[in-house]
């Protein structure tokens, strides 16, 4: 058992997918690489399943360089996206199939499989085949035979992006104390923002090329050192303001391209966007940080714009309000009985202290730079 590290790999086809990434995930470190689809996330944990060949660069576990072993040898445990279920087999032996191939004694196996079977929720599914179980059950089988496999090192694979949302909850939960996983270096994908931030004990938010930003939850979601990380974390995702920066009396403010929507830069960040006056920047505005406001109510140093309500999602334990400000459209939450109608005027109160600045160019967070 020990950390798992890669240095400088590569890998492309006709274009590259990942270009020089640096990864170290330490011994009992869960460590999650969440990203839209068709990034390279498959392609990194089949590199080091050994299932691709690098261009270039090292993958070693420990002492270990498993860069040119064969996928047996390198005791790593894969979920795939496809399952790779045994057909033949049923959900017993499938997930026995490790427990097996390592000799283990067949009380003590009953007793594995039972207990995965459990915490998967697939106990009533044991004797049958795969091709007799739902999609959601296969996935559960598929991980059931991982967590079982003992390796140096897990590679899961949106592990549980077809269960219900239910079921997905619970196994989250459980991932946060199972000890088969939290004993060794695990490598996690997803395209789920939501459950990279509950279950990385570090997250790594993969762009194009490789890894823009690695950190705990708190650190990429509230410092986010560049716009595709700002976008790609919260639900609903933050909204993005073009925009110009300059002088209206003696305070700096932006003003939004093309659009009639101003707002000032509030003071914590006036010192430093202050020597980009009269320059483009890329502003982010989180939905959480959009408030409306009745009349009269205090707002607490918010800047606040009148709006017009475009559409309302209704979600139950909040809202999503979109309304149209000078040109400019903004997402808000709203509490859960909240109503609106489309065109309705509304005063939006945004907390100036909480938007996030980038480089118009680039996308680099000019406040953390
Ligand atoms: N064997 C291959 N030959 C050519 N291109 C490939 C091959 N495998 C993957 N790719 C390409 O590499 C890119 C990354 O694919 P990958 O499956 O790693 O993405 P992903 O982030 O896991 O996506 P998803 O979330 O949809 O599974 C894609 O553009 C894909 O088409």
């Amino acid at each position: 058992m020990a950390r798992l590290e890669i240095e400088g790999l590569c890998k492309g086809w006709d274009f590259p997918v990942i270009d020089r990434l640096d990864l170290t995930v330490e011994e009992g470190e869960f460590f999650v690489v969440v990203g839209p689809s068709g990034i390279g996330k498959t392609t990194l944990l089949r590199l080091v399943a050994g299932l691709e060949r690098p261009d270039a660069g090292t993958i070693r576990v420990g002492e270990r360089d498993l860069t040119g072993l064969p996928p047996y040898r390198r005791r790593v445990a894969m979920t795939f996206e496809s399952y790779a279920l045994y057909p033949h087999l049923s959900v017993f032996e499938n997930i026995a199939s490790p427990l097996r191939a390592r000799g283990m004694a067949k009380a003590k196996i009953d007793e594995t499989v039972m207990g995965v079977a459990k915490l998967l929720r697939i106990e009533q599914l044991l004797n049958r085949r795969p091709g007799e179980i739902s999609g959601g059950q296969k996935q559960r089988t598929a991980l059931g035979r991982t967590l079982v496999a003992e390796p140096d090192v897990f590679l899961l694979d949106e592990p549980i992006s077809h269960l219900d949302a239910k079921i997905r909850h619970e196994l989250r939960l459980q991932f946060h104390t199972l000890e088969a996983l939290r004993s060794v270096a695990t490598l996690y994908v997803t395209h789920d923002y939501a459950e990279a931030l509950s279950l990385g004990d570090r997250i790594g938010v993969m762009g194009e090329g490789g890894l823009l930003q690695v950190g705990t939850a708190r650190e990429i979601f509230q410092r986010p050192q560049h716009l595709f990380v700002a976008k790609h974390l919260g639900q609903p995702s933050i909204n993005v303001v073009e925009a110009s920066l300059g002088m209206q009396g003696d305070a700096l403010h932006f003003a939004a391209e093309g659009a009639g929507l101003a707002l000032p830069v509030a003071g914590p960040h006036s010192a430093t966007l202050a020597g980009r006056d009269a320059g483009r920047i890329t502003v982010g505005i989180r939905p959480q940080h959009v408030q409306v406001v009745k009349d009269g109510q205090t707002t607490n140093g918010s800047a606040v714009v009148e709006a017009r309500v475009e559409m309302y999602e209704a979600l139950g334990a909040t809202g999503i309000l979109v309304a149209e400000s000078g040109g400019v459209r903004l997402m808000a939450l709203t509490p859960p009985d909240a109503i609106f109608q489309h065109g309705e005027p509304v005063r939006l109160a945004l907390r100036s202290e909480a938007f996030l600045y980038f480089d118009a160019d680039s996308g680099r967070n000019v406040m953390v730079d």
